[in-house]
């Protein structure tokens, strides 16, 4: 694997007016490994995903994507080998399941494919190609029984696995999850947690993947590598491990439960 392969942040710095929310935070994301950024509430993970997807516009450092810079835009995400999911699932409403997919891999079309989806004159063999796709990507995440369904009649857990379908739909390089877990019950998460451990391997092995998420169970039993920030600073990196016996990690999350504490 070459040095400079997959995501790499250096000294990101964000500011919000006089509000320091990232600093100097520097990480790798690899092809073919997972990376969980955790922290207590406020800590700044939700920024960096926002630095990553191009919502937010780092103050300092640098960011690239096999090596080569990378200025993210959320319309331009897609082209530039990134998927994402968000929290919530952010699905169209007004479209069925497997259309949502493919709007997922619409970049790949003639112009104006997505326009087409809605109803304009389209190209048809891009269509079919597209929906041939979307379609096994269904089957793949075992949801191919609800295609033609509207995402609002769907159970949230099944939503989570199209929106998950619709950022692989690009083929990213890279994948961006923020807070899968969320909202989900036991046996979802687990079932979650097989599916997002099979993803680093899609595509030869070469998808980096990076998850931000509250759920530490989720976090420490998937990812290679862990990131923990806390005030917008990276106070701790390594193996799940490495990262749970580190005592600033346990200072920080304690410090963050008695702060909530004398809040309730
Ligand atoms: N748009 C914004 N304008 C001003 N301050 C912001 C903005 N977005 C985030 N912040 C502040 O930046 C800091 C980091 O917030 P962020 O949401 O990234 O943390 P987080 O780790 O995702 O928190 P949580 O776990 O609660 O979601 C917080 O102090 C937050 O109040």
């Amino acid at each position: 694997m070459n040095q400079q392969s997959g995501l790499a942040l250096d000294g990101i710095g964000v500011r919000f007016g006089g509000l320091v929310a990232l600093d100097g935070v520097t990480l790798r994301c690899p092809p073919g490994r997972i990376l969980g950024v955790i922290g207590p509430n406020g800590a700044g993970k939700t920024t960096l995903f926002n630095v990553v997807c191009g919502f937010v516009r780092p103050t300092s450092g640098t960011i690239t994507l096999d090596g080569r810079p990378l200025r993210p835009r959320p319309h331009r995400l897609a082209a530039l080998g990134i998927g994402r999911t968000l929290q919530g699932v952010g699905l169209f409403a007004g479209l069925s399941v497997v259309e949502n997919v493919m709007i997922g891999a619409s970049h790949t079309a003639r112009a104006g494919f997505a326009s087409a989806l809605l109803g304009l004159p389209r190209s048809d063999r891009d269509e079919r190609r597209i929906r041939d796709a979307a379609m096994e990507l269904l089957a793949e995440l075992g949801i191919a029984e609800h295609a033609d369904a509207s995402p609002g009649t769907l159970p949230y857990a099944l939503r989570k696995k199209v929106s998950i379908a619709r950022a692989l739909a690009a083929k990213p390089r890279l994948l961006l999850l923020d807070e899968p877990a969320g909202g989900l019950g036991a046996d979802e998460i687990s079932e979650l947690q097989q599916l997002v451990a099979g993803l680093p391997a899609r595509d030869g092995g070469e998808t980096s993947v990076m998850l931000v998420e509250h759920h530490m169970d989720f976090v420490m039993s998937l990812c290679d590598e862990v990131v923990v920030l806390d005030f917008g600073r990276v106070i701790a990196t390594g193996s799940p491990q490495q990262v749970r016996d580190d005592p600033a990690v346990a200072e920080a999350y304690l410090g963050a439960v008695v702060e909530s504490g004398d809040q309730a």
